[in-house]
């Protein structure tokens, strides 16, 4: 039988199989009040047959937002709103866990608190554009806001606000959390020298750099359980301006550092998602070498590559994320030998059910 299903623990998450779902920005929660929306559940639930889920990208606080139609897990009505996505998820036998998210620079300033500009490690804008919507609800793509530098007496107030999502996403339903540390958003414009050049200890060496990303996961642990916590990582940025002095070494430092928290999972977002250069082989027995928890490969993976990186124990598990948008039986395909429906891209972000809940399963 395939490793892909044979069941795996990552903490405290008992997953069915390797099979998981990454996270999946689809832009098509209620504004305002950044809801998830009313097919949200269906959507999940058609899905559950993941080992695992990981919720679309969902913003920590008002600030944190950087994309219209994203949800939020800050107040009380968001909870109350997840409440049936999770409880779907775990009708159907499945786990999921919510993804926390700040954007730092990654928004514009129509969508902060008061049309005040986005916050980051620095006053550098990202060379980058986001998603708004117009008054009639279509997406479109507008030049990132420039960013403020975020004040050092501001920083125990963020990690706090990872803690409350945290308690929040807990009181919702979800089996975990996994902290966004990745693809350009405020953890990672932390750890990249390119986009922080703070003269304070959050800034110049890896250890400064890696300081804010640190507190957030044992803020997070603290609120709930380090077996209940994941994090994603993208070690290899192929965009400009999140370039590093030592990607592979100060991605292998902040790694050895999660690596003693007992953390439920690695989840690591490899190059091709944004067309950057392939994982190294050394680099990738470097993370296994430095974490001791379950490591997932995410990348637009082919299921024999998949098969091939866990039979070799670089990877235990694969996340897949187009290919689940456009299968909800994802794993019952692969285990059949099925043919994959094909993802469409124009109803990837916004909309309703047209290219959500509405992919057809096999049977
Ligand atoms: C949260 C995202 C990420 O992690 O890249 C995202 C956001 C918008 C579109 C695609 C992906």
């Amino acid at each position: 039988a395939s490793p892909l299903f044979e069941p795996l623990r990552a903490g405290a998450l008992d997953c069915a199989n390797r099979i998981w779902m990454a996270p999946l920005t689809r832009l098509r929660s209620i504004e305002p009040g950044d809801l998830p929306g009313p097919l949200a559940p269906l959507y999940y639930r058609q899905r559950a047959g993941a080992g695992l889920i990981v919720s679309e990208a969902t913003h920590i606080s008002p600030q944190a937002k950087g994309y219209a139609g994203a949800p939020g897990i800050y107040s009380d009505e968001q909870v109350e709103a997840w409440k049936p996505v999770t409880d779907a998820v775990h009708a159907a036998g499945g786990r999921i866990v919510c993804q926390l998210w700040h954007v730092g620079r990654i928004s514009h300033s129509r969508l902060q608190p008061g049309g005040l500009a986005p916050v980051s490690a620095s006053a550098i804008a990202a060379q980058a554009r986001t998603s708004l919507k117009d008054a009639n609800g279509e997406v479109y793509r507008e030049a990132c806001s420039t960013p403020r530098a975020l004040e050092r007496c501001e920083l125990p107030g963020l990690v706090d606000s990872y803690a409350m999502a945290t308690r929040r996403a807990r009181a919702a339903g979800f089996d975990g959390v996994e902290i966004h540390a990745a693809h350009g958003y405020l953890l990672q414009q932390f750890l990249a020298a390119a986009s922080n050049q703070r003269d304070d200890d959050y800034g110049g060496s890896i250890e400064n750099r890696a300081r804010l990303c640190l507190q957030v996961v044992d803020a997070v642990c603290a609120e709930w359980a380090p077996e209940r916590v994941g994090i994603r990582i993208y070690p290899c940025p192929a965009a400009a301006d999140l370039a590093d002095d030592d990607p592979d070494g100060n991605a292998l430092y902040l790694v050895e550092q999660l690596g003693r928290r007992g953390l439920a999972y690695l989840h690591v977002s490899e190059p091709d998602w944004a067309g950057g250069p392939e994982l190294r082989p050394q680099f990738r027995q470097g993370l296994r070498a430095r974490f001791p928890g379950v490591i997932v490969g995410a990348g637009n993976y082919q299921v024999p590559e998949a098969v091939e990186r866990i039979q070799a124990g670089l990877i235990d598990a694969v996340a897949f994320g187009r290919p689940f948008i456009a299968n909800p039986d994802l794993p019952a395909r692969i285990r059949q030998g099925a043919p994959w429906n094909t993802p469409e891209p124009q109803s990837f972000y916004g909309g309703g059910a047209a290219g959500y809940t509405d992919y057809p399963t096999l049977e």
